[in-house]
């Protein structure tokens, strides 16, 4: 079986192509935890399946490095859209990619030797009530600075889901986060029923975020794109950010720059890039 190796800001995923390989759905989960294995594997953040669509130009299915299926990738839809474009799967510059959490639509940006080195995605809009999320507790439209008791900490979550859920957290000072603390304990909380992806966030200036993520199934990344997008609602939401206009987020792995547009919609735009192609037997 064939694969490419591609990363979003250093949230790498094993691509295959199922325009062209086929593996059978009940050993995606298995497949994902072997390909990502660092040491027995090829080493990733889990497995991305680029295939047809009946209703876009592409799909895409997120399988995160413990097997589980997402609903969506931020870094991930980037690298579709590239690879998509430079296998000749799509030929227009702004196509559509059907993801589990919904339809997006992809921008690819090809320099002179039609290579896609960055791409725009509208992510589409932010569901913000308590039951999309989800989240266990009274239905509210908007869960801002809601307090939740882990015990020995309790952190404040605002709560957005772009597709995938994730508890937005600010800080005052990023470089001392108890992530390793509140990350696990967050993720797999009661009042997520689904579990969440963790980001702490510490507003620079308003349109000038830090970041850093505790994603659901995999830990620490060196990115996450729809955890970007996340927390730039989530500071708009709590009165740090303007909409309509561009936020760029530093996370561990390079920059994002995200727009909350007045229209609800959120435009991502960032670096998609290829490491290597190979080959793998399927034990
Ligand atoms: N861990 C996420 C999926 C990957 C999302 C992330 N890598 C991104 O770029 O958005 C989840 O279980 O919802």
């Amino acid at each position: 079986m064939k694969f490419t190796k591609m990363h979003g800001l250093g949230n790498s995923y094993i691509y295959i192509d199922l325009f062209k390989e086929t593996i059978a759905e009940e050993s995606m989960p298995k497949l994902a935890i072997q390909l990502a294995d660092k040491n027995r594997g090829i080493g990733s953040d889990g497995m991305i399946l680029i295939g047809p669509s009946d209703v876009a130009k592409v799909s895409m299915r997120v399988f995160n490095n413990d097997g589980s299926e997402a609903m969506n990738c931020g870094n991930g839809l980037r690298c579709v859209a590239k690879f998509a474009y430079e296998h000749g799967y799509v030929n227009e510059m702004v196509f559509t990619i059907e993801t589990k959490g919904g339809l997006v639509e992809a921008t690819v940006h090809p320099d002179e030797a039609n290579q896609v080195p960055t791409v725009t995605v509208n992510m589409g809009k932010p569901r913000l009530s308590r039951s999309e999320i989800p989240m266990i507790g009274a239905a509210v439209d908007q869960v801002i600075n809601e307090t939740i008791d882990l015990g020995e900490v309790s952190v404040d979550v605002t709560a957005v889901s772009m597709g995938n859920p994730h508890a937005v957290i600010f800080t005052e000072d990023i470089h001392s986060i108890p992530l390793m603390q509140v990350g696990p304990s967050l993720e797999k909380h009661e009042r997520f029923p689904e579990w969440v992806n963790v980001e702490y966030v510490q507003v620079l200036k308003e349109d000038e975020l830090q970041f850093r993520v505790w994603e659901r199934g995999t830990g620490i990344t060196q990115a996450c794109g729809t955890g970007a997008c996340a927390a730039v609602v989530a500071s708009v939401l709590n009165g740090h950010s303007p909409r309509n206009q561009e936020v760029t987020v530093h996370l561990l792995g390079g920059d994002l720059f995200i727009t909350w547009l007045d229209n609800g919609e959120v435009l991502m735009n960032g670096a998609a890039e290829t490491i290597f192609e190979g080959e793998w037997v399927i034990k």
